[in-house]
C-alpha cells in the first residue's frame, strides 16, 4: 500500500521507520505523570512528542506535497496521533489473519506482542489488535478509511480512486505502476520484509499463500480464536477459502456495522 501511494508524485511515504510505533508505546507510559505538578501538561507533552514525529517522518526521504507513513499496528494509537495531527487521515489495511500470521511466520517479521511458535495465540492477539484498531478507526469518520488487501489486488484501479477521493488527491494511474517507480519516486529499503515482493506488479500471488500452512486443529478453533475473521467477512469454515466476494462489485453493500 505505501509503495503505491508513493507512486503518487504529490505523495512521499518511504520505507518504515520501525521505531514509531515504539515511540508511540514509550510516549503512552509516559502520559500517567504529565499531572504530577511539574508544569507538563498534556499540551506541552503532545507539543514535544509531534515534533518528533514530525522531524523523522519529515527527514527521513524526500519532502512532498503530502507526506505518510507505514508502520505496523500504528494504529492502535489513533486518538492520540488525531489529538496532535487534527487534519491527518488514516487507511486501515485489513488482510485475512491467517495470511498475516502467516508471513509473520514464513519471513520472521518480528512484530512485537506475538510468539512465532505458538499460532493460536497469534491469532488471539491479532484478534485483540484488529478489535481496537477498528473500534478506533470507526470512531473516526471522514479520518480513517478500512481498505481490505485482498480487494485491493483484485480491484486495484477502483480501491485506488476509492482511496485518492478519501485523501483528496488527484488520482494518478501512476499508483497502478509503483513498481516501475522504484528507485525514482518509490524509494525501496531492501531491509523492509516484503521488499522482493513490492518490486512486483500488484498481484494476487499472496493471496493463498498460507494454504495447507496451518494445523486443521488450529484452523477449526478460528471462531473462538479469532472471532474478527468471520465478523470481517473472511470465510473461516474452508481450508482453502475462496477470496473472489472481495472483487463484487456490491462488496461494500455487505459490509457490517464494525467492518
Ligand atoms: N506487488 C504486490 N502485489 C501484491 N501483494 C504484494 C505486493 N508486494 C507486496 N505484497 C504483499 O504484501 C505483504 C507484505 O506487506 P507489508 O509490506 O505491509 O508487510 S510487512 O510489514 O513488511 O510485513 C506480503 O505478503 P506475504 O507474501 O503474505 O508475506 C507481500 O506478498
Amino acid at each position: 500500500m505505501r509503495a503505491i501511494l508513493d507512486a503518487h508524485p504529490d505523495v512521499r511515504c518511504g520505507g518504515e521507520t520501525m521505531l514509531l510505533p515504539s515511540f508511540l508505546e514509550w510516549q503512552a507510559g509516559w502520559r500517567n505523570d504529565w499531572v504530577n505538578n511539574s508544569g507538563i501538561t498534556r499540551d506541552v507533552f503532545d507539543d514535544a512528542v509531534s515534533a518528533f514525529i514530525t522531524e523523522i517522518i519529515a527527514k527521513h526521504g524526500e519532502l512532498a506535497p503530502r507526506l505518510c507513513n507505514k508502520d505496523p499496528y500504528t494504529a492502535l494509537w489513533l486518538p492520540t496521533i488525531r489529538r496532535m495531527y487534527p487534519n491527518s487521515k488514516f487507511i486501515l489495511m485489513i488482510r485475512d489473519a491467517r495470511a498475516v500470521i502467516h508471513s509473520m511466520i514464513d519471513r520472521k517479521v518480528p512484530v512485537a506482542g506475538y510468539n512465532t511458535s505458538d499460532e493460536n495465540s497469534m491469532f488471539i492477539h491479532w484478534n485483540q489488535e484488529i478489535r481496537k484498531m477498528l473500534f478506533q478507526c470507526n470512531k473516526s469518520p471522514g479520518q480513517c478509511i478500512k481498505v481490505y488487501y485482498e480487494r485491493l489486488i483484485q480491484k486495484p484501479s477502483e480501491e485506488i480512486q476509492r482511496i485518492t477521493y478519501f485523501l483528496d488527491l488527484p488520482y494518478s494511474t501512476q499508483m497502478l505502476k509503483h513498481h516501475e517507480l522504484i528507485g525514482a519516486e518509490v524509494d525501496l529499503n531492501d531491509q523492509e520484509f516484503s521488499a522482493s515482493q513490492v518490486k512486483h506488479s500488484i498481484n494476487t500471488d499472496a493471496l493463498t499463500s498460507w494454504f495447507d500452512c496451518f494445523s486443521e486443529e488450529t484452523l477449526q478453533k478460528l471462531d473462538d480464536l479469532a472471532p474478527f475473521l468471520s465478523i470481517l467477512g473472511y470465510d473461516t469454515s474452508a481450508a482453502k477459502p475462496d477470496y473472489s466476494m472481495f472483487a463484487d462489485d456490491n462488496f461494500y453493500q455487505f459490509r457490517n456495522a464494525y467492518s
